[in-house]
């Protein structure tokens, strides 16, 4: 109880100078802040929220406790949804402070209903005692132009004092996304000791930790540089990776190796099902286990590499952003760069194709998929993050190759690329 009040407390010292962001229907943000005093209107959209039925809410979550946050963030619209009246309308939003990194909170805001809004605030206050939640209620006034935002607080809570009462006006969107302010070694993770400290972390409440930590080689033994070449090649799920690779492999009498490496098969579908910190710890460790494979590998033979670090992040910056293109972080942003301690390869191809026949090659497959593959599908714009985030990344960046050709032509391009660019 006193840690959570002591987050509360750190989150709400700054409460005035956040900015807020609300999903409206299309998928577009409206961002607003807060006044102490009347004046003003508020930000265009913000009415939208409210559906013509009184009063809305939000819920955000507020925990220094990283593992524990997420862990609740995930499930908290579920729990909302059984909780809240039938029909009850659920929207995505973040709060932060501009340009502050590691500030961003999430929550969910709950459109107007004024139907059940007894039962609406009895549910709410039960999340406010409980749980490590900061939740508000927000009203329109007679004017039906000024909105309030009303912070709850409980009397374990109590927020000693603080203004609890705000008027919403419009602020400026930021720049970038705001989850770019809590990209690093949250979605993606830049050392193997990030990564490890947060899979650490899950051991109480994810037991196969411990197995899957125990498949990482002890520095000791993870090796030096490779004599061979090493041969990264990357695409979204269809382009042709496996087609390629197991022909590289054969071609060029080399050794195929993937991340996630096989040895973590066994646990992969449990850690696909957990919130992104630790969905991302997990595919960060697998291309650490990779890279020492490589090492070891790498002295007998040249190696071909079936994903790698690469797709751990483009899919990670592309899912931690909404939105178009333009919403990702900056060409050239600290989030593209390469972990220092994680093996370069000596060349990175990235297979493109035309969606519609990245379609139709699923189509034939027809095998199952995850959930970031069946999103692929249905978002265009995840599609097209996921693609422009791969060609971003630095140190090494990658080498775009057309993969609609017939596999034996793109196999042809992509054996020119590796004898021009590692001797081979
Ligand atoms: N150049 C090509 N032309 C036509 N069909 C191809 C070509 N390359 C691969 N295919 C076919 O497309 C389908 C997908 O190819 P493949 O399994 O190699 O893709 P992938 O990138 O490894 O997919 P995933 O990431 O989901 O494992 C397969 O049925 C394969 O036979
Ligand atoms: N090194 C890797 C490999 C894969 N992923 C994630 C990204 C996608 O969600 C999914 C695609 O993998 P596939 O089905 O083609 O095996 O796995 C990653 O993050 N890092």
């Amino acid at each position: 109880m006193a840690r959570r009040l002591k987050d509360l407390k750190s989150v709400f010292a700054q409460w005035s100078s956040r900015v807020f962001s609300v999903e409206l229907e299309t998928g577009a943000p409206v961002y607003f802040g807060l006044q102490e005093n009347r004046g003003g209107k508020a930000p265009l959209g913000f009415s939208e929220l409210q559906q013509g039925h009184g009063k809305c809410y939000s819920l955000l979550v507020c925990s220094s406790d990283r593992i524990g946050r997420e862990k609740f963030y995930w499930e908290l619209k579920d729990k909302l949804l059984s909780d809240l009246p039938p029909g009850s309308d659920l929207t995505n939003m973040l709060s932060f402070l501009p340009d502050v990194k590691n500030s961003l909170i999430r929550g969910y805001f709950l459109k107007g209903n004024s139907d059940d809004s007894s039962l609406i605030e009895r549910v709410l206050g039960h999340f406010e005692q409980h749980d490590p939640v900061l939740v508000c209620s927000y009203s329109e006034g007679e004017d039906n132009q000024q909105w309030t935002q009303h912070v709850w607080t409980n009397t374990e809570s109590n927020l000693m004092g603080m203004t609890k009462e705000f008027y919403v006006v419009p602020t400026a969107a930021p720049t970038y996304h705001p989850s770019t302010l809590n990209m690093i070694n949250s979605d993606v993770f830049y050392s193997l000791d990030e990564a490890c400290d947060v899979l650490k972390k899950c051991g109480d409440i994810i037991p196969e930790t411990t197995s899957v930590l125990r498949m990482l080689p002890s520095r000791a033994n993870a090796g030096g540089k490779p004599d061979f070449p090493v041969v990264v090649i990357e695409g979204l799920d269809a382009t042709g990776k496996t087609t390629l690779t197991e022909s590289l492999r054969d071609t060029l009498g080399a050794t195929l190796l993937r991340s996630p490496p096989q040895c973590l098969s066994p646990w992969r579908a449990r850690f696909d099902q957990e919130p992104p910190l630790i969905r991302r710890a997990f595919y960060a460790l697998g291309n650490y286990i990779t890279a020492a494979q490589i090492c070891q590998e790498g002295m007998k033979a040249p190696i071909i590499v079936d994903r790698f670090w690469h797709s751990t992040a483009a899919y990670a910056i592309a899912t931690a952003v909404s939105g178009p293109v333009t919403d990702l972080p900056q060409d050239g942003s600290e989030v593209y760069r390469w972990p220092s301690d994680l093996l370069q390869p000596s060349l990175v191809v990235l297979l493109t194709l035309d969606p519609e026949e990245r379609k139709r090659r699923l189509r034939d497959r027809g095998q199952t998929k995850t959930d970031e593959e069946q999103e692929l599908d249905r978002n265009q714009l995840f599609r097209l993050r996921v693609e422009d985030a791969y060609r971003r990344i630095s140190g090494p960046a990658c080498v775009t190759v057309d993969a609609s050709p017939s596999a034996d032509l793109v196999l042809q391009q992509v054996l020119l690329l590796i004898r021009a660019k590692c001797h081979l």
